[in-house]
């Protein structure tokens, strides 16, 4: 007997949840291909060196041994491999990517994850000033207008934030993990208990605040009125600040700050962001800048902002409203193949009629309502059954 499941959190996609999946990817890199995105791919396999200053734990990832015994991986992210790319090649910089492409990551045991995600992004490399975010948070309002509905909320934060606040307060590597352990888990009690000894210092009335600082840029704002932070935590929170006020005026784009979440990825040096739908927990995008990237791979240092769009999910959830195309059959004899080419090229909208004999193709068609067309000894098209709607 052949072992007939597939291998744990795999899964074939077919039919209508395929085609809107292949929809989907075809317009949005129709669209980034018209505003002069360059396409990368970049091939499932790596070193694993590649993605090992980034927690290759935390990503999970599957490893299989080349030819001379060297360990590759499944990639678990896609801008990874896109920076070792541009190490390695000498392409022109400034330059805005864009992919799509697979990526696989070992979710934990029942967490009812798939292990193989189809991800689409865009990396914009060499642009330092934030208008390189801004065109991130542009891409995701017009999917969200164009298919979701306008119901897309983006939160902005910061990468540095949280590590610069903290060094200023203790030296304690330890105590600093557990603080943002504690915090970015929403764990209250546990975070309450590791920051009590600051209980006496100025710093305290923050720290209290932190786990609640996500909301709208008014209402930050406001509930650090008076507060002094250490300067590079409030530059960064300048930042944040910034962004989202930017944001916030494109219409109908719903966004609020988060200061007390992880940066989705470990590379981040800047503003980061994600993009979530309604009551989904998982983030549909999300993305930052990565300044410090391409230097780890032994290349000069390069400003980049970049972003991921998880396209499962986005299939999920699009509203596509598609235009039906009018389909017509075209019964053809073997030996009338000639003409059947012919009229295949000249309309998309033919479909071969594949059955065995006239009278079943007619049946089929009436069933379906679908126009019927069939060649005759001259090689043209008449009509033999029609649509009732045309
Ligand atoms: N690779 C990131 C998304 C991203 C693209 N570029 C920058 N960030 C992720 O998977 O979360």
């Amino acid at each position: 007997m052949h072992k007939i499941n597939l291998p744990l959190g795999t899964r074939a996609e077919f039919g209508e949840r395929a085609g809107r999946k292949q929809f989907l990817v075809t317009e949005l890199q129709k669209s980034l291909q018209k505003r002069n995105f360059m396409k990368v791919n970049t091939p499932l396999l790596e070193y694993q060196e590649v993605f090992a200053n980034f927690d290759l734990k935390q990503m999970r990832t599957y490893q299989l041994l080349d030819r001379n015994n060297n360990t590759v991986v499944l990639r678990p992210d896609l801008t990874l491999p896109i920076a070792r790319l541009l190490t390695t090649t000498n392409i022109k910089l400034p330059q805005k990517f864009y992919y799509v492409g697979d990526l696989f990551k070992i979710a934990k045991e029942l967490s009812g994850r798939n292990n193989q995600m189809t991800q689409a992004g865009i990396e914009l490399v060499g642009y330092s000033s934030l208008k390189a975010e801004l065109e991130c948070l542009l891409l995701i309002n017009r999917i969200s207008q164009k298919w979701l509905n306008n119901n897309v909320k983006i939160e902005i934060s910061h990468a540095c934030f949280a590590d610069s606040l903290l060094a200023s307060i203790t030296s304690n590597s330890k105590l600093k993990s557990k603080i943002k352990h504690e915090l970015y888990r929403k764990r209250i009690p546990e975070y309450q208990k590791a920051i009590k000894q600051f209980e006496n210092t100025d710093n305290y009335v923050f720290l209290q605040m932190w786990p609640r600082l996500f909301g709208k840029v008014d209402d930050i704002t406001k509930m650090l009125k008076g507060i002094k932070l250490p300067s590079l935590a409030q530059s960064s929170l300048q930042e944040t600040i910034k962004v989202a006020k930017w944001v916030s005026k494109i219409p109908s784009q719903k966004v609020i700050i988060d200061l007390s979440t992880a940066p989705p990825q470990r590379y981040y040096t800047g503003i980061t962001f994600k993009g979530f739908v309604n009551d989904i927990p998982e983030y549909l995008f999300s993305g930052g800048r990565y300044d410090q990237l391409l230097e780890s791979f032994q290349a000069q240092p390069e400003p980049a902002v970049g972003m991921g769009i998880d396209i499962d999910l986005l299939t999920e959830i699009a509203e596509i409203k598609e235009k039906k195309e009018k389909k017509e059959y075209l019964f053809f004899e073997p030996d009338q193949i000639e003409y059947a080419a012919k009229l295949l090229l000249q309309n998309v909208n033919y479909e071969l009629s594949l059955e065995d004999n006239l009278e079943t193709a007619k049946e089929k068609a009436r069933l379906e309502n679908i126009r019927l067309l069939k060649i005759n000894k001259q090689g043209e098209i008449e009509n033999v059954v029609e649509n009732s709607s045309y």
